[in-house]
């Protein structure tokens, strides 16, 4: 029986795709084999030493140690593209709500107090502050081509809009998706310098933390709109206010609140909604569920943001599933060792990632504990398990 904990609400789709006769799936557990996570903060928790995969169910994972768990031996997969659709719809609300103030406008109509005669008054001579802009013709600049990145950046293109974008590591796939008239930056300076709306879809590393600051907002065109449906710490919010404030930009739309920006007149924030969607839950879930499960079952790793992809069909015998540090003459002693207690290999597959390696090794016979046993002992060896029949 495998044990799944989950840290957030995750889908019920997903939790379905993990068999009740062969998974106990709580919020609390003992002993988990695995956890299903969203936004949960799991750097300030303790991570049981049992668990031997993380499932985000969603795209960023600056909420999970990464590097922490990769150096116990333990996989963290997340779901690629499942919830973009959702932010690519938020992002072109939030650029419809600024463009429009249609935010300090219902808020306006929601005043208007009178008979109807009074509120027709003031509605005609009220209308004329929330004049706004349309979107084509104007310039969008995203910052982040991957799989939000490049929907919002054609959902904009279809629009009228120019899109202008950067991102220097955009994988071939990515660009085969981009409309064709999306024109490169040159920088980050150059693309901000360029634009009047700002998308942000990168995650939340050392490198982007602050991407916008006081500096690159006094290069922005006047009258620029911010989108962050990224991560909060990707926007010096604090010089952002500042520009609002001085009026060079004209409004700033993200998904992060704080007492800094929620209340700002020319700020709008939702809470951490960008992702909640039926339909995004649900591809999240049930994409996290099963490479959890493929993984927990058969070891191969899809989709994870440490571990090497993985895929060796399972054959219905026994199979040694070892994750160790990518050193050399690991297969040799592994290999030594299945030898010495007589077992004979039928298949085997090892891919590797920077500083980690995963070998799965079909055999013909259960492997013994001992022999397992020895194995995890081996200098750079991080897990070991034995899975298939009669393991
Ligand atoms: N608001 C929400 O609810 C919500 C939902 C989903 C994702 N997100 C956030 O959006 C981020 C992006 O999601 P995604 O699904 O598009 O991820 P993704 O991995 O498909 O795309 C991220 C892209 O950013 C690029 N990138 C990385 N560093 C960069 C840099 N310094 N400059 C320019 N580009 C850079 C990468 O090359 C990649 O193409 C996530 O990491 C997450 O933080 C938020
Ligand atoms: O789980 C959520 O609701 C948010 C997910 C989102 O921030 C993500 O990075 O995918």
């Amino acid at each position: 029986m495998f044990k799944i904990q989950t840290l957030n609400n995750i889908a019920v789709a997903g939790l379905n795709r993990l068999p009740r006769d062969r998974y106990e799936v709580a919020s609390e557990i003992a002993h988990p084999d695995a956890i299903l996570v969203r936004s949960a903060n799991m750097h300030e928790i303790e991570i049981p030493s049992t668990v031997k995969a993380i499932g985000r169910a969603g795209a960023g994972v600056n909420n999970i140690p990464v590097a922490r768990l990769t150096g116990r031996g333990v996989a963290v997969f997340n779901a690629p593209g499942a919830n973009a659709n959702a932010v690519k719809e938020l992002v072109l609300a939030g650029m419809l709500l600024a463009a429009r103030n249609i935010g300090q406008a219902w808020r306006f109509a929601r005043e208007l107090e009178g008979d109807d005669e009074a509120i027709h008054k003031a509605v005609e001579a009220g209308k004329k502050q929330f004049v706004g802009l349309e979107l084509p013709g104007r310039t969008l600049g995203v910052i982040g081509l991957g799989a939000i990145g490049v929907k919002v950046a054609n959902v904009a293109r279809a629009l009228g809009m120019r899109v202008i974008g950067y991102d220097p590591t955009i994988t071939v796939q990515r660009a085969w998706q981009l409309e064709s008239d999306v024109q490169p930056a040159l920088s980050i300076d150059d693309l901000v310098s360029r634009a009047d709306f700002i998308s942000f879809h990168v995650p939340l590393t050392d490198e982007t933390r602050h991407m916008i600051n006081a500096e690159r907002i006094r290069i922005m065109r006047p009258g620029a709109v911010l989108l962050n449906f990224s991560r909060d710490g990707i926007i010096d919010d604090a010089a952002a206010v500042e520009a609002l404030d001085q009026g060079h930009l004209y409004a700033y739309v993200c998904d992060f609140p704080s007492n800094r920006l929620k209340d700002h007149p020319r700020v709008i924030t939702l809470p951490h909604i960008g992702a909640s969607t039926c339909e995004a839950e649900e591809n999240c879930a049930v994409m996290v569920a099963d490479q959890i499960r493929d993984y927990l079952e058969t070891g191969n790793v899809l989709n994870s943001v440490n571990f090497p992809e993985i895929q060796l069909p399972p054959n219905g015998g026994y199979r040694l599933a070892v994750v160790n540090s990518n050193v050399p003459n690991m297969l040799g002693q592994i290999s030594t060792d299945l030898a010495q207690a007589g077992l004979n290999i039928l298949d085997m597959l090892n891919r590797s990632r920077g500083e980690v390696a995963v070998t799965l090794i079909d055999v013909d016979q259960p492997v013994p504990a001992n022999t397992a046993t020895a194995i995890r002992e081996i200098d750079g060896v991080l897990s070991v398990r034995c899975l298939g029949i009669g393991c």
